[in-house]
């Protein structure tokens, strides 16, 4: 009787029917209709991982335990309306609903986050987890200046670039709301002189600065918990966290994910977006010149821009990849008025924009997910796109609702990835001059100066990102967000910890499990994802191997090989693509779908690469055609004109 423990049991029957269906589908391989992409981009690439690992949702059954039900993972659910659904729309809702005809709220903004391991709350409703013993975990802040200290170690290979896709992946997907109010109240975490409220409101979670630390009275980090079902009226156990983004890769940071984001930021004309001219001549996102939390602006002249997203302000090179999207888009735009004189704005704009999330969509999975993942995991996960033909293993039971697992840990794992000055970098590929992050944090003024655009747009392709380790630039721990008038500072990788006990985040050991590890009994049985000394560091830090965060152990695995992550994170952001993949009934390559290209549109997607994303909206001049790695001699600077381009008079209608 399996019903007793929750995750001790293998569950062979947990999806049971959804993954022989799946299965079946890959099995025979006569239900695809085209094939595989083996290498694009390099194809004397070496295989790097001779036995890739599976995900869960693809592993035998009785190994992946610690899946919730399928009525459990859509727990949520009954606390929102159901949509009312077009079944004929060939265009994706803005807010993601109805992308699934059966359960149309998954992946719709403004609902709930989902898990694939049940929460872990030490009430069992929403406080967040304590030791095996009952004692408090260790504070956030003290693994941070233990573990996470700021050392220097680049990545040979990797530039910026991936770092800054990864966190437009992030911004699509995911978007965690607070909670602003209490019964008091608007809630304040910290006084407005920085320091911290005698009675920390229940609505904040404790960041305590260690004894040891230099103490300052204006030093306060704590921070407000996240927006759950339970403050919109709906009483499921455990609560589920609210989230203010459609899970689907749509391009929502460019687009919105509500209706009148959406409208307030399109013209109505020739389906363009609203743009300004900067003082180049080019194209900007409209400058609302607004101060707002997440703009810092003081002055009137100064710049504050609006997109789809209110996180676009929050540092210049997320400014930067995504003023691309927007001249990209209007680029289609007069593109597909050519060609199709007599179409309406409308028209133009959702056609458009499904090209866009088609392209941006084929550059996640055919370059970013190689990369972060390893290209041997992505195959055989079936991640990577197809070369030719029709995809037809669209899975209406497949959840592609963001987990917590995902967004608290596995994948905010690439703040470590974050580099804290950055290079500005001249067609000759000299560096021209370097900033510092945290003095442009909230202030993306700096985005239309000059020719700064194609600068920081050279920078992110030449400049190494730093490894995915246990080492974070102090411009995030110490110094993310930091507003010197009010004295604060935030420490973004203590956030990160606490946000995973906010969230009910299960122990590291769970995640072990649920990724076909065994279950450590011991602290040296970690030995085999880890160093000796870190498992040495844990077993300092912690008094039992069940107590160990996921985001801390994760961050110590040695990663596998041809991957950023280590076996764990690996395995839940790999899984995570999937569910996207998988679960999305616009995705690009699915065949026989309302939504579906014509075979000689998609093929013309296929040949979309970031390379070519970049040389059409930027006035740069060479680019490497690898775009994720540093130029190198395998890698080297081609011109723009060398780049296929897309022929789009496959939308040319008769
Ligand atoms: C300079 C760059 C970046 C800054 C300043 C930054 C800052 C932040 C902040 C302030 C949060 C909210 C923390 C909280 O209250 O829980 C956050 C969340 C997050 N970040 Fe970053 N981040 C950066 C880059 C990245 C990158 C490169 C990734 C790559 C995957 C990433 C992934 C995430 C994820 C997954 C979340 C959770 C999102 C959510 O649930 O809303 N971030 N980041
Ligand atoms: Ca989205």
């Amino acid at each position: 009787d399996n019903s007793q423990n929750e995750s001790d049991e293998p569950k062979a029957y947990t999806y049971g029917t959804q993954i022989k269906r799946f299965r079946n589908g890959i099995v025979k391989t006569n239900n695809i209709q085209g094939e595989e992409t083996r290498d694009f981009t390099m194809s004397d690439e070496p295989v790097l991982d001779p036995y890739p690992s599976k995900i869960p949702y693809l592993m035998d059954p009785s190994k992946s335990i610690g899946f919730l039900q399928p009525q459990e993972i859509g727990l949520a659910d009954q606390c929102f309306p159901r949509p009312q659904c077009d079944f004929f729309n060939m265009y994706r809702t803005i807010d993601g609903s109805c992308n699934n005809l059966l359960y149309p709220t998954w992946g719709q903004t403004n609902t709930a986050n989902t898990r694939i391991i049940q929460a872990n709350y030490s009430d069992g409703y929403s406080q967040p987890r304590k030791a095996v013993s009952g004692h408090e975990l260790p504070d956030v802040r003290k693994i941070r200046k233990t573990i996470f200290k700021d050392i220097d170690k680049t990545s040979p290979k990797h530039n910026l670039f991936v770092m800054q896709y990864a966190q437009i992946i992030t911004h699509d997907t995911a978007s965690t709301l607070i909670k602003e109010k209490g019964p008091y109240g608007p809630v304040k975490c910290c006084n407005d002189d920085g320091s911290t409220p005698e009675i920390l409101p229940k609505e904040c979670l404790q960041i305590r600065i260690p004894h040891d630390e230099p103490q300052s009275k204006y030093r306060c980090l704590s921070i407000p918990r996240s927006l759950d079902t339970s403050d919109k009226g709906c009483d499921i156990k455990p609560v589920r966290q609210i989230f203010g983004a459609s899970s689907f890769i749509d391009a929502s940071v460019l687009y919105g994910t509500d209706y009148e984001t959406s409208r307030s930021i399109r013209t109505f004309k020739y389906g363009k977006l609203r743009w300004q001219l900067g003082p180049n001549g080019k194209s900007f996102l409209p400058n609302v010149k607004k101060a707002t939390a997440l703009c810092n602006v003081t002055q009137d002249n100064t710049v504050c821009y609006l997109s789809g997203d209110p996180r676009i302000n929050m540092q210049p090179e997320m400014t930067v990849v995504i003023t691309s999207l927007l001249r990209l888009h209007n680029y289609l735009c007069d593109e597909l008025s050519r060609l199709n004189p007599n179409w309406d704005d409308e028209r133009i704009y959702q056609e458009a924009r499904r090209i866009l999330i088609a392209m941006h969509q084929h550059i996640t999975y055919n370059e970013l997910v190689p990369i972060i993942l390893g290209r041997d995991f992505a195959r055989e996960n079936y991640l990577l796109p197809m070369t030719n033909g029709f995809d037809d293993r669209y899975d209406q039971y497949l959840n592609p609702t963001t987990t917590t697992s995902f967004t608290s840990a596995a994948y905010r794992s690439m703040h470590s990835s974050i580099r804290g000055f950055i290079e500005l970098v001249s067609e000759a590929r000299k560096i021209t001059s370097r900033i510092r992050i945290s003095d442009f944090f909230f202030k993306p003024d700096i985005v239309q100066r000059q020719d700064n655009y194609d600068s920081f747009t050279r920078g992110l392709l030449t400049q190494h990102a730093q490894e995915v380790d246990q080492y974070f630039t102090e411009e995030i721990s110490e110094s993310a967000i930091r507003i010197p008038e009010r004295h604060q500072r935030v420490d973004l990788v203590s956030i990160d910890m606490a946000r995973g006990r906010d969230y009910g985040e299960p122990p590291y050991n769970k995640f072990r499990k649920l990724c076909g590890l065994s279950e450590a009994k011991t602290f040296d049985s970690l030995i085999d994802q880890m160093d000796k000394k870190h498992v040495e560091a844990l077993s300092k830090m912690y008094e039992h191997v069940d107590d160990i965060d996921y985001y801390v152990a994760g961050l110590l695995e040695k990663s596998k090989p041809g991957s950023l992550l280590g076996h764990t994170f690996q395995c839940v952001v790999g899984e995570m693509f999937f569910r996207f993949k998988y679960g999305d009934r616009y995705y690009y390559e699915f065949g026989n779908q309302i939504g579906s290209f014509k075979l000689e549109q998609l093929n013309e997607i296929r040949k979309t690469t970031l390379a070519l994303v970049v040389c059409l909206t930027s006035d740069i001049y060479s680019v490497q055609r690898n775009m994720f790695e540093i130029p190198s001699s395998r890698n080297p600077l081609v011109t723009c004109n060398s780049i296929p381009k897309l022929d789009l008079s496959a939308w040319k209608e008769d």
